[in-house]
């Protein structure tokens, strides 16, 4: 029997999509006839603490991962289920991420007093959300919106939609999901409003890259299609230099054969980069087979089209 240790965050988000995590193994491995053990041991990050800091100014979301991969590069645990979308572009030397499961919705959705749609919101509405992304391109598409930062895990800001005057907060339909908390969405934003963060609703597992045993089972949860777009946005990410702190999105998918000419391995992927106050956006989505050269090939054409200008005065 051979037993894992999962390191998690504290947060219910963390520690909720961790379980998830440990009871898909569990299944796989019983399937497989495989003995294994699961026990979860939280970790209180620098992110955690200083959550109502403003991240950016302290070093952005590199802080919630870095304590969690030294415990596993000191054996303290075996493995840890990240958000795709808070895992930095470079694994430390020994680390590799050992599955990317199956990803669920990856858009944005809002929060509304109410349960008003995006349209049904007053001129001038109040709307938390501390992501440039998603401030830029609601700014884009409702000028007339005054957009306020907003800090702390899921449940705190939906906490903070009653006490702090909002009418209405941004949040990943992903995290919602998990939590089991759907019915508090009050409409979902297309891609084409929003696009959503690079790997926004998919999961990494990551853990030693010598634990075969541990990486055997993983890779029987590994979703490859997930894996295949996922990787083409963060190649798209990593060509822009791009973190957490810049208005940068992604997002693709497998085209149906029925629009690719009976091609089954065709990926989309649209990128985009925005100024903050969302006046300037550019966009771009092209066809390809082969992720990383995709990723490549939306981010030079943005780059041709000033997205480094744009991202070099947001970097200040
Ligand atoms: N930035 C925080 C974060 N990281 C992952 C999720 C949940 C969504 C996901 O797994 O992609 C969230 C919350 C949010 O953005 O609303």
């Amino acid at each position: 029997m051979r037993k894992i240790i999962v390191g998690s965050r504290q947060s219910a988000l963390a520690l909720t999509q961790t379980g998830h995590v440990i009871d898909a193994l569990q299944q796989i491995a019983a399937s497989q006839g495989l003995e294994f053990e699961f026990e979860v041991k939280k970790i209180v990050t620098k992110g955690d603490r200083i959550l109502d800091v403003t991240l950016s100014k302290v070093g952005g979301k590199g802080l919630f991962v870095k304590e969690i991969e030294q415990a596993l590069i000191d054996g303290e645990i075996d493995m840890a289920v990240h958000s795709m979308k808070d895992m930095p572009s470079e694994l430390p030397e020994g680390l590799v991420n050992g599955a990317i499961p199956k990803r669920v919705d990856p858009r944005d959705c809002i929060i509304t007093r109410g349960d008003k749609g995006l349209d049904d919101l007053p001129q001038g509405a109040k709307i938390g959300t501390s992501s440039l992304r998603r401030a830029s391109q609601l700014k884009a598409y409702r000028p007339d919106f005054d957009i306020q930062s907003i800090r702390g895990n899921i449940d705190s800001r939906l906490r903070k939609l009653e006490t702090e005057g909002f009418d209405a907060i941004m949040l990943a339909a992903a995290g919602l999901e998990r939590m089991g908390w759907t019915d508090r969405i009050s409409a979902y934003l297309p891609a084409d409003i929003c696009l959503p963060a690079v790997g926004q609703g998919a999961l990494g597992i990551e853990c030693r890259g010598d634990d075969l045993e541990l990486l055997g089972l993983l890779s029987l949860y590994n979703d490859d299609l997930t894996a295949t777009t996922v990787i083409a946005e963060r190649t798209f990410l990593a060509e822009l230099n791009g973190g957490c702190q810049v208005p940068i999105g992604a997002y693709a998918v497998r085209l149906h054969p029925s629009h690719s000419g009976q091609d089954e391995n065709v990926i989309q992927l649209t990128g985009m980069v925005a100024s903050p106050d969302g006046i300037t956006m550019l966009k771009e989505t092209r066809q390809g087979h082969d992720p990383v050269q995709l990723g490549i090939a939306v981010a030079d054409e943005l780059k041709r089209r000033g997205a480094d200008q744009i991202l070099a005065e947001v970097r200040g």
